[in-house]
């Protein structure tokens, strides 16, 4: 049959090509503290952000940049503002919680050889973009969607990622020089790693377990509360 121009064949991969996506999805972890000093060679790094930049977009919008933080003295603040956040959440936890919370190392800014702000820029593709009319946040959810395609070819390319998000905005803000029009959606630090956690690195540590797939999958409604009869709808006056 023929092809229709712009279209290619879409059938499955072969298993192999299969089961190596799965793989990058199911190995794929942060990282705080098993990264190697190496430089990432460049051309690795711009494979890793051209996967960012293949990422689906709101209305074709994207809203992303790739800020590469390099300047010591840029990450030097960035791990001050970090310390000064942490700080604070260490707070926020409880008794057994904030001593476990104390002894988790959650950030690897100073030994990363790379650090990677991926920003939104909120203002890009104009005032009305398609598929933004009516939910203005898809502009972030598809910069997420740039930081998961980097975060799993990264994992395929031997390289950790390690999302750092204790920070107060205002804070990356004024470091990174960001005008008021753009978010900094991920604070991201990379490097070479030999090892990796089997099962995510809280897990390990005993702070949360992995929920059941079972219990999250809903079918057609929200189930109502255990015992909560529903009540009628009241008919409107
Ligand atoms: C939006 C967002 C923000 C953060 C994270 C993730 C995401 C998606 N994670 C990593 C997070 O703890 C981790 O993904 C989970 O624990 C699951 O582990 P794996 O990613 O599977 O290794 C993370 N980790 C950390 O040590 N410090 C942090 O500040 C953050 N922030």
């Amino acid at each position: 049959m023929m092809q229709a121009p712009g279209l290619r064949p879409a059938g499955p991969f072969s298993e192999a090509e299969r089961d190596a996506v799965y793989r990058a999805i199911n190995e794929r972890r942060d990282v705080r503290s098993q990264f190697q000093p190496d430089p990432i060679p460049d051309e690795v790094l711009m494979r890793l952000l051209r996967a960012a930049h293949a990422a689906p977009s709101v209305g074709f919008m994207q809203p992303w940049n790739f800020l590469l933080v390099r300047d010591p003295a840029v990450r030097a603040r960035i791990r001050t503002a970090f310390e000064r956040a942490n700080d604070e959440a260490r707070e926020m936890f409880e008794g057994g919680r904030r001593d476990l919370y104390s002894q988790l190392k959650l950030q690897g800014i100073s030994e990363a050889p790379v650090n990677l702000c991926i920003t939104c820029d909120r203002s890009r593709g104009g005032k009305v973009v398609l598929g933004r009319t009516h939910c203005h946040d898809t502009d972030l959810y598809s910069t997420v969607c740039a930081v998961q395609n980097l975060w799993l070819a990264a994992r395929a390319e031997g390289i950790g990622v390690g999302w750092v998000s204790i920070f107060h905005d205002d804070d990356l803000r004024e470091i990174l020089h960001l005008p008021d029009h753009v978010v900094p959606v991920a604070y991201l630090c990379l490097g070479t790693v030999k090892e990796l956690y089997a099962t995510p690195e809280l897990e390990a540590r005993g702070w949360r377990d992995r929920l059941p797939l079972e219990d999250l999958i809903l079918e057609d409604r929200w189930p109502d509360p255990v015992g909560a009869a529903r009540e009628p709808a009241e008919p409107q006056r």
